[in-house]
């Protein structure tokens, strides 16, 4: 059967605004119901809230915005503010502190005040936070902060709005590049120019890339609308756009780089940086890594030429703004907060100015794909869009500044995770069988299905290029991967193919472990029996990238999770056979699918090897490190493997590591979940140091002793 033909736009928008407002509606009501049922001295305690503070002085920031430093209140005797968990760049809600004694009515009147804003600055003594609203909106007497879960509010307008656009957008108004993307075209053949574009040894300007690297390059530069680069674990994605972004800057063309998050973004810009070419990074400072703060716009704002009579303005509002302190007549107040809105209308336009004239100065802006959506670029034009880890991102998060270009390049791994999705998750998470919506067409949709995904599907391999040398991974650990999901393309580059934990080269021993780059702990038999959630009354499942949102934070993971305690002490021991050969605990990492089994592993290891990692798998996607113990967790009769069945999620998992990677699980239970786990299963039996665990192991040595040590000390 043919396949069926592509929704229209229209119809595509409708079906995407109306997942996404069940994405916001899952979203939202996590966070209430956490903020809501919890009380102030509880979310402080969980690090979410800082309370008893007081205004300690209010300046102009950028974009006209008022800034806000709090302190502690002097009633409590100020001084350093307590341990929290608010860090730059959090978005929070700065409200008046319900009394202890208020009724819940009064408490709900207060939080429904106050207002919100970004942190943009934490020292021991000061909280700085930006406001979305004028000065006038600030709550008076004593205050305090809530950590909001996330920004999804403002991301999902601006992805309605794009949305909206698109399904707006009569067919005559449709691009090519538009109909292209859905479908309604083809893309142009790009042979012939690539033969015209075949650039010459001198021309590369980053002279090691390899030749998957170079072909891929070659390949963006002729495409006339789409191309995807395809990069699998530790190939040199961002590597290759860089030298990409730069052969572009060549042609002339004018280039917009997003990715979904701002570290993607960093990323980038630290790496053009030293090319020295005009680049802006739009986006709030606060959120910004350091080094990239003097290609920002407020730097650029203040350093740039135009930037002098920006700040007079800025200088006569913060005058204004300190006058205010210091007036009691409720009168004279008003009148100096009329003066100050017209300062600060006067103060954004000329701003504005300034910043209009610095984008359009730039060849290259950088931005994360909501960052887009601001104002500052919207009557911009550019010659491409470039994503990257575009398969991390909502199809209707890279429209936003799609909308602005004829030309996309998208680089991702759509055999990694896809961005995680509320309104999946209470039930089946991770699963091709997830929830879907029918639109108009019948077409069945998902936001778990990227552009990436949707291209590739709608116009096959022909628009993609895929690297083939990976700069991670040992020989052996890449085997399985490559073979299975990624053609048997994958090598290793000669620096890494045979490197071994044992010649680390701070004087790491030769022992059974440092010497092995694949170690299998097979635990079947049934002595390592999980147990589920219900039985030890634990967290909710590990798959969210959301280790360090409120949820996770607060233990509101209502979810069914797994544990596997006689696994953990098999970690253990695996942990202390490496250090005891002398790898630091800081080149080791733990990952597993469960909560339940990261807060056991939490407490077994964290004290005995500071430094070490824990993490759930789906949280160190785009991480690495020399040794990576995987804990598989499942083990029980009914051979049931949950979203273990993943193998988006277990990809991710095995190709963490450079130089070792101990895999511990039941290969009874986990061999029969699907033919894929099956035939790994099979191929660590057979390629991997094979180890039968039995409660000994659990109990070796040194463990005991640890734990005997552990024990005294008490
Ligand atoms: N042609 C090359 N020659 C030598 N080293 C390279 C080359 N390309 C990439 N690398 C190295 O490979 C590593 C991964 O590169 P990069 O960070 O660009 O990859 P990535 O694909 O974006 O990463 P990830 O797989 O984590 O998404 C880096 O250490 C980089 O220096």
């Amino acid at each position: 059967m043919p396949p069926p033909p592509p929704p229209s736009i229209p119809a595509f928008a409708a079906a995407q605004l109306s997942l996404l407002d069940a994405e916001l509606k899952a979203e939202t009501a996590e966070t209430s119901l956490l903020v809501s049922q919890s009380s102030p001295t509880t979310l402080q305690r969980a690090g979410l809230a800082v309370l008893n503070l007081q205004v300690a002085s209010q300046r102009t920031g950028f974009g006209g915005k008022t800034v806000v430093e709090l302190e502690l209140d002097a009633a409590v005797g100020g001084g350093d503010i307590p341990e929290h968990g608010l860090r730059t760049g959090d978005i929070v809600a700065v409200q008046e502190q319900p009394a202890g004694s208020a009724r819940k009515t009064e408490k709900t009147e207060l939080r429904k005040r106050g207002v919100e804003g970004v942190v943009l600055k934490v020292t021991s003594g000061v909280i700085g936070v930006a406001l979305d609203k004028d000065e006038a909106d600030v709550p008076l007497g004593k205050l305090w902060l809530i950590k909001l879960a996330n920004d999804v509010t403002y991301r999902s307008s601006r992805m309605n709005q794009t949305m909206k656009t698109l399904q707006d957008m009569k067919e005559s108004e449709q691009s090519p590049f538009i109909q292209v993307l859905f479908g309604q075209g083809t893309p142009s053949p790009v042979d012939v120019e690539l033969d015209r574009l075949s650039l010459k040894d001198d021309e590369w300007i980053d002279p090691s890339l390899n030749d998957s690297q170079k072909d891929a390059i070659r390949f963006a530069l002729a495409a006339k609308e789409v191309a995807l680069i395809h990069g699998p674990p530790g190939t040199g994605k961002t590597h290759t756009l860089i030298e990409l972004i730069l052969q572009m800057l060549k042609r002339n063309q004018r280039v917009l780089v997003c990715g979904p998050s701002n570290i993607s973004v960093d990323n980038i810009v630290d790496r053009l940086a030293p090319h020295k070419q005009p680049i802006v990074r739009l986006g709030h400072p606060a959120r910004l890594l350091p080094s990239v703060l003097n290609h920002s716009l407020e730097i650029l704002t203040k350093t740039s030429d135009a930037a002098g009579i920006v700040q007079d303005v800025r200088r006569e509002l913060d005058a204004k703004q300190a006058s205010i302190r210091k007036t009691r007549s409720g009168k004279e107040r008003r009148a100096i907060y009329g003066e100050m809105k017209e300062l600060r209308k006067e103060y954004r336009e000329r701003e504005r100015g300034c910043v209009a004239e610095l984008i359009r100065g730039s060849r290259v802006v950088l931005a994360t794909l909501h960052g887009a959506g601001g104002f500052h670029l919207k009557n911009e034009r550019f010659d491409c869009v470039v994503i990257d880890e575009a398969s991390q991102a909502l199809e209707a998060q890279c429209w936003i500044p799609l909308l602005s270009a004829s030309k996309a390049v998208l680089a991702g791994d759509h055999l990694q995770l896809p961005p995680t999705i509320k309104s999946l998750n209470s039930k089946v998470r991770g699963s091709s069988t997830s929830s879907s919506s029918n639109n108009s067409k019948g077409t069945r949709m998902s936001l778990e299905t990227t552009l990436f995904d949707r291209l590739l599907a709608l116009h096959g391999a022909s628009i993609k290029r895929m690297l083939t040398t990976q700069y991670r991974m040992h020989e052996k650990i890449m085997r399985f991967p490559s073979a299975e999901l990624y053609e048997d393309k994958l090598t290793a580059a000669a620096a890494v193919k045979e490197r071994l934990l044992r010649e680390l080269g701070y004087g790491v021993q030769d022992s059974d472990e440092t010497r092995e780059a694949l170690v299998f702990w097979d635990t079947q038999g049934g002595d390592f029996p999980e147990r589920s959630e219900d039985d030890n009354n634990n967290n909710g499942d590990a798959a969210g990238k959301t280790t360090t949102t409120t949820g996770n934070k607060m233990g509101m993971g209502l979810r069914e999770s797994k544990s596997n305690e006689a696994e953990a002490g098999l970690v253990k021991t695996h942990v202390h056979r490496l250090v005891a050969a002398g790898v630091k605990a800081e080149d080791i990492a733990v990952i597993t699918p469960y909560n339940a089994q990261l807060s056991i592993l939490s407490q077994l290891l964290k004290e005995a090897f500071p430094g070490i990692e824990l993490g759930s798998v789906d949280g160190f996607q785009g991480r690495e490190k020399e040794a990576v113990i995987v804990s598989l967790v499942r083990s029980n009769a009914e051979h049931e493997v949950g979203f273990l069945g993943e193998r988006r999620r277990l990809n991710v998992a095995m190709t963490r590591p450079k130089r070792h990677l101990a895999i511990i699980g039941d290969s009874e239970t986990v061999g029969r979940g699907s033919e894929f786990l099956n035939k790994w299963m099979l191929f660590l039996e057979e390629q991997a140091d094979l180890r039968y665990a039995t409660m000994e192991d659990v109990f070796d040595e040194g463990t005991a002793a640890m734990a005997a040590a552990a024990k005294d000390a008490q």
